[in-house]
């Protein structure tokens, strides 16, 4: 059987699976869960795949290794041409969406917080929904992404294309990105960022190469550049480095990272504290992160965004974008628009 029967066998018999293409890849791995539990991990010492909600007082799941039967092959895209139809209906109107973003200027504007990142979900209802067909059509669109379908019984049903590293570390080295700002691709990476652009992102640096400093010994910020993500382009900055031999470096780099300000704020705690009691709904495991940890020495993790939670025929769509004093409340509404353009394509 190949990975798609596997799937759908695992899926109809309520198992836990992962199904997941990194960056560039040509093949597809998956780990098949061989009982219904809910492992969790909260020192990231096991081997096996991680899915972490963004709110980090809650925990992070586990499909480990030891427990499940882990495939990889090279997988032909099979599409079925006549998936396509969608009717939307937002549950967060604009006017809320603006709203909210006017409240956190003035919090920024009045307050020590300098950066806070603002999202919300949208409602999509799909006609025939099929989530194997929403997988490999997102594996056939974005080949730079790392795209994966998620499920457990008891925690639900994820898909995404996200562009975004949180952290790579291959024995002592390591590399992570600070990845913000966003304009519409026009066909062209020579794009003319603004000083607030600018200034967005080199807060995401600043807080990075900060944080990292307690856990490297040395490491090297790369010089910034443009990068495309499907229909949008980001400012983006490489940081690579080594830490120390032992065992809990994975942990420490990712208590340092998560959340990053690309998609939580500046200061972190106060930022996070605005989101909880603003925002107006749960995140869940957007801008969570997810990915492989200590599988032959590597681990390989990712930023969840530019995903969706199935239930039933209903697909819910996450989308937000950073704020700052200078931030105008109808271009951020525009730009989680454009960011659910990344997933309708396919729906
Ligand atoms: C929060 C999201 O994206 C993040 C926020 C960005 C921004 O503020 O411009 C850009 C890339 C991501 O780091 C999202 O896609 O939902």
């Amino acid at each position: 059987m190949n990975i798609v029967g596997f799937i759908k066998d695992h899926f109809k018999q309520g198992l836990p699976f992962v199904a997941y293409r990194k960056p560039g890849a040509k093949s597809i791995s998956a780990f098949f869960q061989e009982t219904d539990r809910l492992f969790q991990t909260d020192n990231y010492s096991e081997s096996g795949f991680v899915f972490a909600p963004f709110d980090n007082a809650f925990p992070s799941i586990l499909i480990p290794e030891s427990a499940s039967e882990v495939v990889t092959e090279d997988l032909e895209y099979d599409l079925n041409p006549n998936f396509g139809l969608y009717e939307e209906f937002s549950e967060n109107s604009k006017e809320d969406h603006i709203n909210l973003v006017t409240k956190t200027i003035h919090e920024i504007n009045t307050t020590r917080t300098r950066k806070i990142v603002i999202s919300r979900k949208e409602k999509v209802a799909l006609e025939n929904a099929d989530f194997i067909n929403v997988f490999l059509k997102l594996l056939a669109t974005y080949r730079r992404a790392m795209v994966y379908v998620w499920y457990h019984p008891r925690v639900g049903l994820w898909i995404g294309a996200t562009p975004e590293t949180l952290l790579k570390l291959n024995r002592q080295s390591f590399s992570t990105m600070s990845l913000a700002a966003t304009r519409p691709y026009e066909n062209t990476l020579n794009v003319s960022w603004n000083t607030k652009e600018l200034e967005e992102q080199s807060l995401v640096t600043d807080f990075i190469t900060n944080k990292i400093a307690n856990v490297s010994k040395d490491h090297k910020t790369h010089e910034r550049e443009t990068v495309r993500a499907g229909n949008v382009v980001h400012l983006r900055t490489m940081i690579t480095g080594a830490i120390e031999k032992g065992g809990e470096g994975l942990s420490r780099l990712i208590k340092a990272l998560h959340p990053t300000p690309a998609v939580c704020g500046l200061p972190r705690e106060a930022a996070k504290q605005f989101i909880l009691r603003e925002e107006g709904y749960e995140r869940k495991y957007y801008t969570g992160f997810l990915g492989e940890i200590h599988m032959q020495n590597n681990s390989e993790l990712f930023v969840n965004l530019r995903c969706m939670e199935l239930v039933d025929n209903v697909a819910f769509l996450y989308v937000g974008g950073g704020i700052t004093a200078e931030s105008i409340p109808e271009e951020e509404w525009e730009e989680t628009k454009l960011k659910t353009k990344t997933l309708k394509k396919v729906l």
